[in-house]
């Protein structure tokens, strides 16, 4: 629970227009990660008034800042996956509804549920994989291995218990259906965040794009859409400018190589892309972009041609770790030991 007198102090504050922040703060170009740490619920509260969702969904101010503390409260603070990813996250998912006319593909409620899902969908995230919470026996395996993305269930339960506390649920003025409608969306929208989830589904949201036969009318296709954009929002990182990219790189090796030298005290061998003394993180890093993020891009200019920057974007950075991996081969030779990601 977050005391109320921090929650009506906060509410209390006008509520700044995105605007008063930065100019450029609805534009992709804009990197979320400057804005510090403590203005980050603020904005969230600026860009819910932003989209309307406030009036439109009769969010009551004081509910919306006490979610958003309880959720902010529920990230840990492992190097990556914590609660400035979710901001930064759900600043993408701001941009998306801002610049791409999403109404005209999907749901009122569908576009409410993508946006929380992204404040909520890493909550609670030990900065360690889902097969890593199998071999460890965690009890988080314990309780969903069973059912896979074992993560992402928690991250589920996690926020299901936030909107089920008194004070908190920003959904209590919703009508019963509407209630459960977005609900079951978030649930679609949190487990399609797994990794393993979007490669078994990348395939159909690249043919139907292809076919440009989206129909609003069709829930499969607005399944799809929804699943794509999510994904286009977990990795939004790399559609910014290289800096941002560069340093979001160091934080996720941070935490793969604490859980690769975690998994070797346990005696067992971590993945390569996991082990400090083998990885090569230009390489690895290109074959990411490659494999993953490129394409979930392409696919979002496939739909929206106006989100062409950012497909861009992910190309520029691939052609900056071309360049950093050259270098660290005429440096070092061909010895794949792992270096610091040097600018
Ligand atoms: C959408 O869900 C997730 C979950 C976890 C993570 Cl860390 C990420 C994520 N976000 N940014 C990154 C960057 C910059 N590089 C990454 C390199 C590899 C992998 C990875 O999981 N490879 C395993 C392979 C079987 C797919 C993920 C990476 N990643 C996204
Ligand atoms: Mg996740
Ligand atoms: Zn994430």
């Amino acid at each position: 629970q977050v005391p109320t007198y921090e929650v009506l102090a906060m509410a209390e504050s006008t509520v700044p227009t995105v605007t008063t922040f930065n100019v450029n703060f609805d534009s992709f170009d804009f990197a979320p990660r400057t804005i510090p740490e403590s203005g980050t619920i603020l904005s969230c509260l600026s860009m819910f008034e932003d989209l309307g969702f406030s009036s439109r969904w009769r969010i009551k101010t004081e509910t919306l800042v006490r979610f958003l503390m309880m959720v902010k409260k529920g990230y840990r603070n492992p190097p990556y996956h914590n609660w400035m990813h979710a901001y930064a996250v759900t600043h993408f998912c701001y941009l998306l509804i801002k610049n791409l006319q999403l109404h005209n593909y999907l749901e009122d409620i569908e576009l409410l549920a993508l946006f929380v899902s992204c404040l909520c969908h890493d909550i609670d995230h030990r900065g360690t994989t889902n097969s890593f919470q199998v071999q460890s026996q965690s009890v988080l395996a314990a309780l969903y291995s069973s059912e896979g993305s074992v993560m992402e269930r928690h991250h589920l339960a996690q926020s299901m218990c936030i909107l089920n506390t008194e004070g908190s649920n920003l959904f209590e003025n919703l009508s019963s259906k509407e209630y459960q409608t977005v609900l079951d969306l978030m649930r679609d929208i949190i487990l399609a965040t797994d990794l393993a989830h979007h490669l078994r589904s990348v395939k159909e949201q690249e043919d139907l794009a292809d076919s440009g036969n989206y129909n609003k009318a069709s829930i499969p296709n607005r399944q799809s859409l929804l699943c794509l954009l999510m994904t286009a929002c977990d990795l939004s990182d790399q559609t910014k400018n290289w800096h941002n990219t560069k340093h979001i790189a160091s934080l996720v090796y941070q935490e793969f190589f604490s859980q690769g030298d975690l998994e070797k005290a346990l005696g067992k061998n971590p993945l390569e892309m996991m082990d400090r003394e083998r990885a090569c993180i230009p390489e690895l890093q290109i074959s990411f972009l490659d494999n993953i993020a490129a394409p979930v891009y392409k696919i979002l200019v496939k739909f929206f041609p106006e989100a062409e920057v950012v497909a861009r974007n992910v190309e520029e950075n691939r052609k900056h770790w071309v360049h950093i991996g050259q270098l660290l081969k005429l440096r070092h030779g061909n010895s794949t030991q792992a270096m610091s990601v040097e600018q």
